[in-house]
């Protein structure tokens, strides 16, 4: 029996418009991840509506709209091997409420694929201030998302089609904002594509024969890549920590006919088994786990980085929801904190911040207002020592000590105990403002209350 693969998470982001559906559905159909008799239907279909240019997008859309009707209890939408890894590439956001979907689904992922335009205007748009690129980057930094590709999408666009001048132009400007952010620029691989036309997307390309491939530093040395797919085939394997107990923060929950309430989520620490007795915080509730499974097979065992779903016993779908943490009722089962202590960074606010500043807070799959306590001291940036007590305000760039409390039941961990449950990103004026880091919580003092069929 061939070793199974390794599990890999991939989120797709970048600014509206730059190709991560188009990209993403012809990367999976070129890898044999869609139905052939599938993508002609799209095709015949888009062709006849005038949009030839969405089939490939459509393939992430058409599946979405297949799982949303209940007919799957896994949320990987798409699946597809490479020569290393088997990829899930998470749920690519939709329009509406893109940053909340886009924060929960980066905080699932292992790697984040960044894809720029490099159509005329389109580049420049995506780094302006009110493009995306650069937010995305940033929370998927924030977020802990390890490692990052970027895809110079749309060569076939630029001016002469296939231009390494352009390229080169979108390499510096994007390398320079990674950089700043506190990506190591040197381990970050460009790929020039055309997710339309599928240049060097799988197999190396005439079209651009000044790009010999993208030398990427690693710490098993360095490893290199020409085309999207040999870049994705030489990411690093990420560390999964199966030795401490388990933390799955819920993506949804959904009702499932003929099989009942199906929460669905990525393993963050810990593993999942059938028959195991689950806590879910702060929703207050224990079931037992009745069956799991991912990509549309039953599983055992389920392993950190595995996107699951799970089915539970006597608990309504309508007591559970995205942002509720699941953990083993044996092993320091999840609790609601009352307040934590983080280390925060003030990014881009454009007034000051005084105590009781309550910005939104993104944390694994969860979004709850918090409230600024106590600025309790205020940090020098680089080396986080101490420069000041109970600073009076904070303004953009300073970095802090603060206590938080959530003003609604909220589920989160130190960043030392459970690393994926212990950074957050803070939302005001719909822009980031702050990133952060928990130091320590204080625990709700509460029992979990028994499933419903127990009371
Ligand atoms: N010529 C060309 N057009 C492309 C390419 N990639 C995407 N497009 C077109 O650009 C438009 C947007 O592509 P999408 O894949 O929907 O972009 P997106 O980033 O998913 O868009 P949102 O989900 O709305 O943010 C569509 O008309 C695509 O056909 C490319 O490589 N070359």
């Amino acid at each position: 029996m061939a070793k199974e693969k390794t599990h890999i998470n991939v989120v797709i982001i970048g600014h509206v418009d730059s190709g991560k559906s188009t990209t993403t559905g012809h990367l999976v159909y070129k890898c044999g991840g869609v139905d052939p008799r599938k993508i002609e239907k799209f095709e015949k279909t888009a062709a006849q509506m005038g949009k030839s240019s969405f089939k490939y997008a459509w393939v992430l859309d058409k599946l979405k709209a297949e799982r949303e009707r209940g007919i799957t209890i896994d949320i990987s939408l798409l699946k597809f091997s490479t020569q290393r890894f088997t990829i899930t590439i998470i749920d690519a956001p939709g329009h509406r409420d893109f940053i909340k979907n886009m924060i929960t689904g980066t905080s699932q992922a292992d790697v984040a694929l960044l894809v720029v335009s490099a159509a005329k205007g389109e580049f420049e748009a995506g780094v302006s201030r009110s493009g995306q690129t650069r937010e995305h980057a940033l929370l998927a930094y924030t977020l802990g998302v390890k490692q990052t590709i970027v895809c110079v999408n749309k060569m076939d666009l630029t001016e002469p089609p296939y231009c390494q001048k352009r390229y080169d132009e979108v390499v510096r400007g994007v390398g320079a904002f990674l950089k700043k952010i506190g990506y190591d620029a040197a381990a970050v691989p460009f790929v020039p594509i055309s997710g339309w036309t599928g240049e060097n997307m799988v197999t190396p390309t005439q079209k651009m024969p000044w790009f010999q491939g993208w030398k990427v530093k690693r710490s098993t040395g360095h490893s290199s890549g020409r085309t999207l797919l040999e870049v994705l085939d030489s990411i690093q394997p990420p560390v999964r920590t199966t030795n401490k107990p388990l933390r799955l923060p819920l993506q949804d929950v959904y009702k499932i006919r003929g099989i009942g309430t199906v929460p669905v989520g990525k393993i963050e620490t810990g593993v999942l088994k059938p028959g195991m007795t689950l806590v879910f915080s702060p929703a207050r509730l224990t079931a037992e786990v009745k069956s799991i499974e991912m990509h549309h097979q039953a599983l055992q065992t389920a392993l950190p980085g595995h996107n699951v779903g799970f089915n539970i016993k006597n608990v309504s779908v309508k007591n559970l929801r995205r942002g509720d943490v699941a953990g083993n009722s044996q092993q320091d089962p999840p609790t609601a904190v009352e307040s934590f202590i983080a280390q925060v960074i003030v990014l881009n606010h454009p007034g000051k911040i005084k105590t009781g500043y309550s910005p939104v807070l993104d944390c694994h799959t969860t979004h709850v207002s918090c409230r600024f306590h106590e600025l309790k001291e205020k940090l020098d940036r680089r080396s986080g020592q101490k420069v000041q007590d109970l600073p009076p305000i904070l303004v953009s760039g300073d970095a802090a000590t603060i206590k938080l409390v959530p003003k609604k039941p909220l589920c989160v961990e130190s960043f030392f105990t459970y690393p994926p449950l212990g950074r957050f990103s803070a939302r005001d004026l719909k822009q980031t403002v702050a990133v952060g880091v928990i130091k320590s919580i204080e625990k709700v003092s509460l029992s979990p209350q028994k499933s419903e069929a127990s009371k």
